[in-house]
């Protein structure tokens, strides 16, 4: 086309002639994944497909052996995919953010306000687990940074596996297979324990805990849970009013809560002295929910007769020979106790949970680059719109994230005023709110306008013109 013109935005060459060209012809790289429950639930035969700007410019970052469900999706998109196996260090993660509009992660990679700050280009985060404690979340909302997760893809994995602690403890499974590993014939009882009637101890009924409990009830097991929030009881589980109460109580202490301030140390040495003497603690929650100091003194006493710990206070970026006293002191100390089953971070890693979790936070990533949806995100307000449709020519999808104070909407809607606006839907979370409008009669040249205008507003974070 003749009025064909470049501008960049966020590092992205933006062509403003596919304003026009394209609602006619969607770029045949240019499609959602099929099989997507989201665009089956949005789709519709003639829906158009918006384009941000040119595809093959949008660079993705993806650590941690995300999985390939999730590159597939990413690359019939026609982004640029970047792949590590493992997390990066510090330094060379700041030197790759850098230049990438898309970074993907799991649970190693510390997105902090050091790292995000140098992320000049970076639209949107995708956390490919469910754990977000890992990225400054408030740092990244006002910054226009939306950060998407997979809730609970991982959650059963997660469950079946402290299921199999449980037993695992009981029996003191892991103590006789290590030594048959080297020779020795072991035959004992003393202290070996059904499951059957015993309390399990649930910290934190959230999607682990509660599906947990429902699948140690079918195994006979008493269960009951301490939360912050009252919620519902499954099967005959019961909430007990405090963490006191549960630990006083169970047979089997499992933790399932998030990473906070609050969960820091929630159990040091006082809690693990309510616990009954005989019983066993399991962590797959966050290292830093246990103080490992005062659990190994616990096991040591025999006042814990095991525990199962799946994360640690520091972890290793990659695999190897690297889980030793340099990365974390105790570390020998936790080598030479009985009963105690350490296990490298796989609660969520399974094949099932792993491909849920790149399919669910590849979609996310790929709605939110090219139709600007936050459904989803867990740092800024949920906002979408129905797609545009092909009949709907020269139109476009407006996004301006912004700060949540008086007047803006005043502004942005003078600035769109001078076009239709067919829908709009804004809504905030604390100091950001974010925009949408589909607007229409919008010819090549208003699109540079139109954004220079939405740029220039001292409340602006972030500016986004799809069409
Ligand atoms: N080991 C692994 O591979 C995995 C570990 N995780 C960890 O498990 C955590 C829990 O996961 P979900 O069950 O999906 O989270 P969730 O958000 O569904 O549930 C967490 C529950 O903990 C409760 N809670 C928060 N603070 C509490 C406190 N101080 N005391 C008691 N309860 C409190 C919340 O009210 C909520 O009900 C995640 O945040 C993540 O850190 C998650 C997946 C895999
Ligand atoms: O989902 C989570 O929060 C987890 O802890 C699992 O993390 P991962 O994907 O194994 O790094």
């Amino acid at each position: 086309m003749s009025d064909a013109r470049e501008i960049e935005v966020n590092g992205l060459h933006y062509t403003l002639s596919n304003a026009l060209s394209l609602s006619a012809s969607p770029n045949s790289t240019f499609h959602s994944p099929s099989g997507s429950y989201m665009s089956r639930m949005t789709s519709r035969p003639s829906a158009k497909q918006l384009k941000p700007f040119n595809t093959q410019d949008i660079k993705i970052l993806l650590l941690e052996n995300v999985n390939v469900a999730a590159r597939e999706i990413l690359e019939s998109q026609g982004y640029q995919v970047e792949f590590h196996k493992a997390s990066l260090p510090e330094d060379e993660l700041i030197e790759k953010i850098r230049d990438v509009h898309v970074i993907g992660i799991r649970s190693k990679t510390k997105l902090s306000e050091k790292v995000l700050r140098e992320a000049k280009n970076l639209l949107v985060i995708g956390c490919f687990c469910i754990g977000t404690n890992q990225v400054d979340l408030e740092f990244a909302a006002k910054h226009g940074v939306t950060v998407f997760n997979s809730p609970f893809s991982n959650s059963r994995s997660v469950a079946e596996l402290v299921i199999a602690e449980i037993i695992v403890l009981a029996r003191q499974l892991g103590d006789r297979s290590n030594e048959m590993h080297n020779g020795t014939w072991n035959k004992v009882s003393n202290k070996c324990w059904e499951i059957r009637g015993k309390t399990l101890g649930i910290i934190g009924y959230g999607h682990i805990g509660s599906q947990l409990s429902v699948l140690s009830e079918a195994m006979g097991m008493k269960v009951i849970y301490y939360d912050v929030v009252p919620l519902m009881a499954l099967g005959s589980a019961k909430q007990v009013p405090t963490l006191k109460d549960l630990l006083k109580q169970a047979d089997f202490v499992t933790l399932h809560v998030p990473e906070l301030p609050e969960t820091k140390n929630l159990i040091g040495a006082e809690q693990l002295s309510y616990m009954k003497n005989g019983s066993y603690l399991i962590n797959a929650s966050r290292g830093s929910v246990v103080d490992i100091p005062a659990l190994v003194e616990a096991m040591r006493s025999g006042h814990i007769a095991g525990a199962a710990l799946d994360v640690y206070p520091s972890e290793p970026a990659a695999n190897g020979d690297y889980f030793n006293s340099t990365l974390n002191t105790w570390g020998d100390d936790l080598r030479s106790l009985k009963n105690l089953i350490l296990s490298p971070h796989i609660g969520g890693s399974t094949e099932e949970a792993q491909s849920a979790i790149g399919v669910e936070v590849g979609e996310a990533l790929v709605r939110y680059i090219n139709d600007g949806s936050t459904i989803g995100a867990v740092n800024m307000p949920e906002v979408s719109l129905r797609g545009l449709t092909l009949a709907e020519e020269n139109h476009v999808r407006v996004i301006f994230i912004h700060s949540n104070r008086p007047g803006v909407l005043r502004q942005v809607n003078s600035i769109l005023g001078d076009h239709n606006v067919d829908k709009q839907m804004s809504d905030s979370r604390g100091d950001v709110a974010y925009l949408m409008a589909d607007i229409s009669d919008v010819n090549a040249g208003d699109i540079k306008s139109l954004y220079e205008n939405l740029e220039s507003l001292s409340s602006k974070i972030m500016t986004r013109v799809l069409y």
